[in-house]
């Protein structure tokens, strides 16, 4: 099950992406990079919400206590701190508004209903779906080391407090990533419950995916 789950993971994530491989690369102009920051935004908003409905189906106390964790990352326990905040600050590094972000105001309909769709997704499925597709977790803290490498050399201009979203992503994303896949091996017993695990890890790569189509379409003028 998990060398299944790793392969898919490995062979779909959004690591892929041409948009994030132009990303990587430094080509991407400052208002590609202002697209993208501003709607991953709404991303970051709805992992919290995503995290309470799978919150809401866990029968055990000590799952619950593990991952009410993931919330507390994000939210912090104060309006100054947590991933929402640092992403804001990565959005005023790249030099947008604050309230660009919180308006959602360059908010594509593309991104929207990825992200919709991975919250319903998370708020209709099994417990073991909705965990089984937060695996693409187990290759972020990868992503997050490469853009810590090329963003201080390919951008220059964005300061370097606005990556630390990043910097606190990687030890979140390594302990996030092996809880979720320790679970979704001891709950997948059956054929039927690894197809589902897989599809649900499959489901959220195409999510990641789609999210990168929009932004990257929203250049070429093919967008409102
Ligand atoms: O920037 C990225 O490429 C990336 C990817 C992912 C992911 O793989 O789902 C997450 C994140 N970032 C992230 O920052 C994050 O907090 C996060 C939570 C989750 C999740 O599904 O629970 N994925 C991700």
């Amino acid at each position: 099950m998990e060398a299944e789950l790793r392969r898919l993971a490995a062979s779909r994530y959004h690591d892929r992406h041409p948009f994030n491989r132009r990303m990587h690369e430094g080509d991407l102009s400052p208002d590609e990079l202002r697209t993208w920051v501003a709607n991953r935004f709404y991303y970051q908003c709805h992992i919290p919400i995503k995290d309470a409905f799978i919150l809401s189906k866990l029968e055990s106390a000590a799952h619950r206590r593990s991952w009410i964790r993931r919330i507390q990352d994000h939210d912090g326990t104060t309006d100054a701190e947590g991933g929402i905040e640092r992403w804001l600050r990565l959005g005023e590094a790249v030099g947008l508004d604050r309230c660009e972000l919180t308006e959602h105001r360059r908010l594509l309909p593309g991104v929207r209903l990825a992200v919709d769709g991975y919250v319903n997704f998370c708020r209709t499925r099994s417990a073991l779906e909705a965990v089984a597709s937060s695996l693409t977790e187990l290759c972020a803290p990868q992503i997050m080391l490469t853009r810590l490498d090329a963003f201080p050399r390919c951008y220059p201009w964005i300061a370097a407090e606005g990556l630390e979203y990043f910097q606190r992503r990687v030890p979140q994303g390594r302990r996030d990533g092996s809880e979720a896949l320790t679970w979704v091996k001891q709950w997948a017993i059956t054929a039927e419950q690894q197809e589902r695990a897989l599809a649900a890890l499959s489901f959220k790569c195409d999510v990641l995916w789609s999210l990168l189509d929009s932004v990257q379409h929203a250049g070429d003028g093919s967008t409102r």
